[in-house]
């Protein structure tokens, strides 16, 4: 049996888990942030445990990256499923003066409860949970208008957990992003590869490109492709895709295909292309 694409460090994330799961305890609301991308793949299989009874909101990360349509599409089937989402662009800032009241609003019980004990109130406190790089500090940097914790392209930056006081009445804790123990859908694995929202796990990158090709093909998106390389993904497999834009473009060298057709998408170079929709009932 061949290896599968992506392979996983369970280790290193049972330990991330124990120590979210010790913050978890000390906060009222949790902010669980997904890749407008992939939001089905970046439903972390934990989440709804590790929330349990406390307030959430569903944050749809990275709006900019899809276009209008695939936004209105995952709003209505969310509503269609009893979520209220917020969208945000984590980059530009779009969407985070809603995060703030969403997320006071679901952690006003905490003060509620308070009062009731005659007790003052005090900031709700809230996490960001969410797979790595789905872009929960850069959130919290424009949440404060500033850059106070640590925000790169690359997965796996947030490695500590810090509290940031938001305003006079929230406080939010940055956690790092935590990857599900086991992943047995290697479909989700190779999506959050394709997003580099993947972290610690490891994956061969022209298997991950060779995915994305066909993923895009099924999307009736191979023509960004043909647009970007001038070569036709129409009539050819995902793998001899990259190995015809490596001859064509890097003397042959397949890597430096996979990577730059990979990085292309991420960085929209191939333009604002969801890959995921709401599934169709
Ligand atoms: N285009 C776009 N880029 C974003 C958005 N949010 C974050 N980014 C970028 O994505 C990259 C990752 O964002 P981070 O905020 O570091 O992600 P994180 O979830 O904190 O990552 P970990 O520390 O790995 O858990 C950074 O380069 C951000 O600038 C967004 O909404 N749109």
């Amino acid at each position: 049996m061949s290896t599968p694409a992506i392979q996983w460090y369970p280790g290193h994330i049972a330990k991330a888990e124990r120590n979210l799961l010790e913050q978890l305890k000390k906060v009222d609301v949790v902010l669980e942030v997904r890749d407008c991308r992939i939001p089905l793949a970046t439903n972390h299989p934990r989440a709804e445990q590790w929330i349990g009874n406390k307030g959430r909101v569903l944050v749809m990360n990275r709006v900019d990256m899809i276009p209008t349509e695939a936004r209105h599409q995952w709003e209505d089937w969310l509503k269609s499923q009893n979520e209220a989402p917020c969208f945000t662009d984590g980059q530009h800032g779009k969407g985070v003066k809603s995060l703030v009241k969403l997320a006071q609003r679901a952690g006003s019980q905490v003060n509620e409860r308070r009062k009731a004990r005659g007790m003052l109130p005090r900031p709700v406190r809230a996490v960001m949970i969410g797979f790595p790089n789905v872009g929960k500090s850069a959130l919290i940097n424009r949440l404060l208008g500033k850059r106070v914790v640590e925000s790169a392209r690359k997965a796996g930056v947030t490695r500590s957990l810090r509290w940031v006081r938001i305003s006079d009445q929230i406080e939010l804790l940055d956690a790092p992003g935590v990857l599900p123990n086991i992943l047995n859908d290697q479909d989700a694995a190779i999506k959050l590869a394709i997003c580099d929202d993947i972290g610690q796990a490891s994956y061969d990158h022209q298997r991950v490109a060779a995915a994305m090709v066909e993923l895009l093909k099924d999307l009736q998106q191979g023509h960004v492709l043909h647009d970007r390389y001038q070569v036709d993904p129409a009539d050819v497999t995902g793998e001899t895709y990259v190995q015809m834009v490596s001859q064509q473009r890097y003397t042959g060298d397949s890597d430096r295909a996979a990577n730059a057709l990979l990085n292309d998408y991420r960085i929209g170079r191939l333009g604002s292309i969801a890959l995921e929709l709401p599934p169709v009932s």
